[in-house]
């Protein structure tokens, strides 16, 4: 690990152990926000390929895809791909190819990793691959297992699974036991890879990256260039401070995250997210997973009558009774299930009048910054898009960052909440950022910078611009570019193009502005 702490002591960074989380990474510089902490090349990655979509081996690219024709299961863009990988394709082509077809459905990417993994590794042992200080099986053998906390019926999972590999791979020291183990430090350590606009694009294992910890209320991100994975500060990081990134969607309450942590992570969160006082938890949940105000006019939250007949808002004192609330919830339920059937048929239209009725519902039934109300607004976007609808599309881009908008600037401190009470205007944001900035300057960690919020941002800036309000849409660019040069930086194709799209609009709604003034 000498060789390690060298590389990284070389970019400002170290590791430390703590007793409550193990080996964590530590600054030993400031890093301003935007700036990259640290990159990794994967030990090894594998794209989702499925029957529906194939993606390279190599740069996960979907175009000009041509299938290794002995063992065909891998694709390659390119010859250029195609030779890069075939070292280590080489012993995986041999094996997979000796898979009578039946077998070849069982290879599922989780499969391919862990082949990958122990042929990459075989390959270092041999010096048939170079290793580095970063680039090597030590770094994959200190990843943390949790073998002794997982269940016993994930255990003979990864049992099955390690049989599998060990019929494909057919080398005599191998035992299912260690890949087995090796299964479960996948399921901790490896990173889904995502494209630009945050699309899963396949898996890979980063073993330095894999050192940082979680933190609901993160310093860094992860993003992804091609293969590539690039940790950046979202904040300025002080020298001597703890870089954390953060496992899971955060939007979710403290409960939410918390369970799903556990069940994959296997810790429980102390960040400072985490640690509220339990009335701030229940209003949390309240608002997040809980149902609205009888009055429409009014945001409050509900909370359960001490006697279970129903729920009174903590803002005006309305009860609404548990028989109406069970009534909508199970409408709920059943339309989101046709809702879905659509989604899965990929009948769009259909799925696009399931999904408005269900939104229909949610708004009687749940709270306006509820978390299932904005998964759907987000499938109708997803789908009026789909459907070239663009006017409805921006309706629910713009539906869904009031909520993105409102839930950054109050995610540190819960109390926030109340103040938020005329959802989508301007003014009452601008009037909450100041509250945020304020108690923000009072200690408390505060980032308003999130990838999903540039990028719906950017949308909404690409649906002004095709229904022509070019102002709006410059408006919509710039604020995706000041939160997207932080977390993917200025460098990427994504980015150029980001800028190039704000250019012309800005040149556009000055061409427009000064037609106006010549009439
Ligand atoms: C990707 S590893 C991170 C590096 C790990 N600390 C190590 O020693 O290798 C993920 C594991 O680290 C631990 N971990 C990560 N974040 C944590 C946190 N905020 N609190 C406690 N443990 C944490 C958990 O055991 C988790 O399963």
């Amino acid at each position: 690990m000498e060789g390690l702490q060298n590389a990284l002591n070389d970019r400002g960074l170290t590791v430390t152990i703590l007793p409550e989380k193990g080996r964590s990474l530590f600054t030993t510089r400031n890093f301003h926000p935007g700036e990259e902490i640290i990159s990794q090349e994967p030990y090894v990655c594998v794209p989702n390929n499925s029957t529906v979509e194939s993606r390279c081996d190599r740069c996960f690219a979907s175009i000009n895809l041509k299938k290794c024709s002995a063992c065909k299961v891998s694709w390659y863009c390119s010859s250029t791909c195609q030779k890069s990988e075939w070292k280590l394709h080489r012993l995986e082509c041999d094996a997979l190819a000796r898979l009578d077809k039946d077998r070849h459905k069982s290879v599922t990417p989780s499969i391919r990793l862990i082949i990958k993994l122990f042929i990459r590794r075989k390959l270092q042992s041999e010096k048939v691959i170079p290793t580095t200080a970063t680039d090597n099986y030590k770094l994959v053998e200190a990843l943390i297992d949790h073998m002794s906390g997982i269940d016993e019926k994930q255990l003979v999972l990864y049992a099955q699974m390690g049989t599998l590999v060990n019929l494909i791979l057919q080398w005599p020291e191998m035992n299912v036991k260690e890949i087995a183990r090796h299964f479960s430090k996948l399921a901790c350590n490896a990173h889904t890879i995502c494209d630009s606009e945050l699309r899963p694009l396949g898996t890979g294992l980063y073993p330095v990256i894999s050192i940082i910890n979680h933190s609901c209320l993160p310093n860094a991100v992860l993003v992804f260039e091609g293969r590539s994975a690039v940790v950046r500060a979202v904040q300025h990081i002080p020298a001597g401070a703890e870089v954390s990134i953060s496992y899971i969607e955060t939007a979710g309450s403290t409960m939410t995250r918390q369970k799903a942590l556990k069940e994959n992570y296997l810790f429980t969160c102390t960040c400072s997210q985490c640690v509220k006082d339990q009335e701030d938890e229940i209003k949390e949940s309240a608002i997040l997973e809980g149902y609205r105000c009888k009055n429409d006019q009014c945001d409050g939250f509900l909370l359960r009558n001490s006697d279970d007949t129903g729920f009174t808002c903590q803002q005006c004192g309305l009860v609404r009774n548990k028989e109406e609330i069970q009534n909508i919830a199970s409408q709920i339920k059943s339309i989101s299930d046709e809702a879905s059937t659509s989604m899965f048929h990929q009948n769009c239209g259909e799925a696009l009048f399931m999904y408005e009725k269900l939104e229909e519902l949610q708004k009687i039934l749940c709270h306006p910054y509820s978390i299932s109300l904005m998964q759907t607004r987000e499938k109708l976007l997803k789908i009026s898009m789909e459907l070239e609808n663009w006017t409805k599309a921006l309706l629910y881009c713009k539906l869904t960052i009031s909520v993105y908008q409102i839930r950054e600037m109050t995610r540190f401190n819960v109390s926030s909440w109340a103040l938020v009470t005329q959802p989508f205007y301007e003014y009452e944001l601008g009037k909450l950022a100041r509250i945020c900035w304020m108690k923000g300057k009072h200690g408390e960690l505060y980032s308003g910078i999130h990838p999903l919020l540039g990028l719906q941002f950017y949308t909404c800036g690409k649906l002004e611009w095709l229904l022509g309000y070019t102002e709006d849409a410059v408006k919509s660019y710039t604020k995706a570019f000041d939160i997207l040069r932080i977390t993917h930086g200025t460098n990427s194709s994504f980015m150029k193009d980001l800028l190039l799209k704000l250019e012309e609009a800005r040149a556009e709604a000055s061409y427009k502005h000064s037609s106006m003034e010549d009439e």
